[in-house]
């Protein structure tokens, strides 16, 4: 059976949107279903359903005549959103199982799931990474949103096979390109604020995925669940990336040096910015329910940028006939940066004195923190 209305969770944020505008262009009819609109313009094909998908009955009657479904919707990656362990659950497992049980429900055949690395990466090196790579036990993972994304994959792999239902799951990489709304803004705006000071991780790669892959990738990954294709993606999980390991730091220079910020030469050890991070969660953790701050770095993003993990797509290129268009290019979203009137302007007084200030405010906030942690007087 071909699929004619395709439907995509979490199709008001940067992915999801990016997914449905080309499935449209390619003459399909597609429905965006989220809590929230999308801020980019629809196309014609395209028609946005808000529903919370930790709703089973709006689930269910949203999935009404549509023939396969890509399931974006997350919640709890980076910032503030960490904070909601209930909200991350009911989501990221509560809504997985309600977008099984509502294809199942309507006999819909394919459901592709969209997962991250850290199913399997939990901080130590991976070097060319491949499927085959065991789920990285639940108490190891760092961070909620890891361990109820890797609870949620599991789910989407056992029900292949259940009433017809075929279903895949692609692990991406940090995804990026213009427009973007979730990493470049923020770490732009560390680096504006001038906290670019120093580097860490040197020598580590990461992968990358730009947008255009992504798409590509989730419509060929739709189309290898068919039987036309002997559903060959049927139970298989995918690793998705531009396939060009690169350090995190030398990946954003083109960006931080088109806008006239020069990467730093000081290094310190990864076990510092650890440390650094591993505070600002203590912080986040108590004052984060007074007031709900953006926290600067975490400790999986520290082993996110700065520890070596990179994948192979060779599977994916294998059986989907993935191959990426772009590999780390950041020539449009540097424009857009340009266009949008950033770039490095020049401070008021000397930025050493300005500098100076952010350490000291830094220090007294911390030893303030320090000095209600239990054991540390
Ligand atoms: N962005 C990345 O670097 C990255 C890396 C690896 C995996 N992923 C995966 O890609 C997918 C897209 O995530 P993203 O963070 O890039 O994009 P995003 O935050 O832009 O999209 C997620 C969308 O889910 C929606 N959503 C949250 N709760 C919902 C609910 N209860 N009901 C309906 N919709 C809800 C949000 O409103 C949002 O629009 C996720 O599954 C994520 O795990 C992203």
């Amino acid at each position: 059976m071909t699929c004619e209305t395709h439907l995509v969770t979490g199709g008001g944020g940067y992915p999801g949107y990016h997914l449905g505008k080309k499935l449209a262009e390619l003459g399909k009819s597609v429905i965006l279903l989220d809590i929230r609109p999308p801020s980019w313009q629809m196309v014609e094909g395209m028609k946005f359903i808000q529903c919370n998908i930790t709703r089973y009955d709006e689930v269910e009657e949203a999935f009404r005549g549509v023939d396969c479904v890509y399931h974006l919707a997350s919640y709890g990656m980076s910032g503030r959103e960490q904070l909601n362990k209930k909200l991350i659950e009911a989501v990221n497992i509560g809504g997985t199982k309600n977008v099984i049980d509502a294809c199942i429900k309507h006999r819909i055949s394919r459901l592709v799931y969209t997962s991250t690395y850290n199913v399997v990466f939990g901080g130590q090196e991976i070097m060319d990474g491949e499927e085959s790579l065991p789920y990285l036990p639940l108490d190891k993972h760092p961070d909620h949103y890891s361990r109820t994304k890797s609870i949620a994959e599991q789910l989407v792999m056992e029900a292949n096979g259940r009433e017809g239902l075929h279903t895949c799951a692609l692990r991406l990489a940090g995804v990026y390109g213009p427009g973007e709304q979730r990493h470049i803004p923020r770490t732009m705006s560390m680096v504006e604020a001038g906290f670019l000071l120093m580097l860490y991780g040197e020598g580590s790669l990461q992968d990358f995925l730009h947008v255009d892959n992504l798409v590509q990738g989730h419509i060929l990954a739709m189309q290898a669940l068919s039987p036309a294709n002997h559903s060959v993606a049927a139970g298989q999980t995918y690793f998705l990336s531009d396939g060009a390991p690169i350090n995190t730091f030398l990946f954003f220079k083109p960006l931080f040096e088109g806008l006239g910020y020069k990467l730093p030469k000081l290094q310190i050890p990864l076990s510092v910015v650890y440390f650094i991070a591993y505070l600002t969660e203590w912080i986040h953790y108590i004052v984060g329910r007074i007031y709900n701050f953006q926290p600067m770095l975490t400790r999986t993003e520290v082993y996110k940028t700065g520890v070596t993990h990179y994948f192979s797509i060779r599977k994916a290129q294998r059986d989907l006939g993935y191959e990426p268009t772009v590999q780390n290019d950041l020539t449009l979203v540097l424009k857009e940066y340009i266009a949008a009137g950033h770039g490095r302007k020049r401070r008021k007084g000397s930025s050493f004195v300005y500098y100076l200030v952010n350490v000291i405010i830094g220090l007294i906030f911390a030893s303030f923190i320090l000095s209600y942690l239990p054991g540390v007087k």
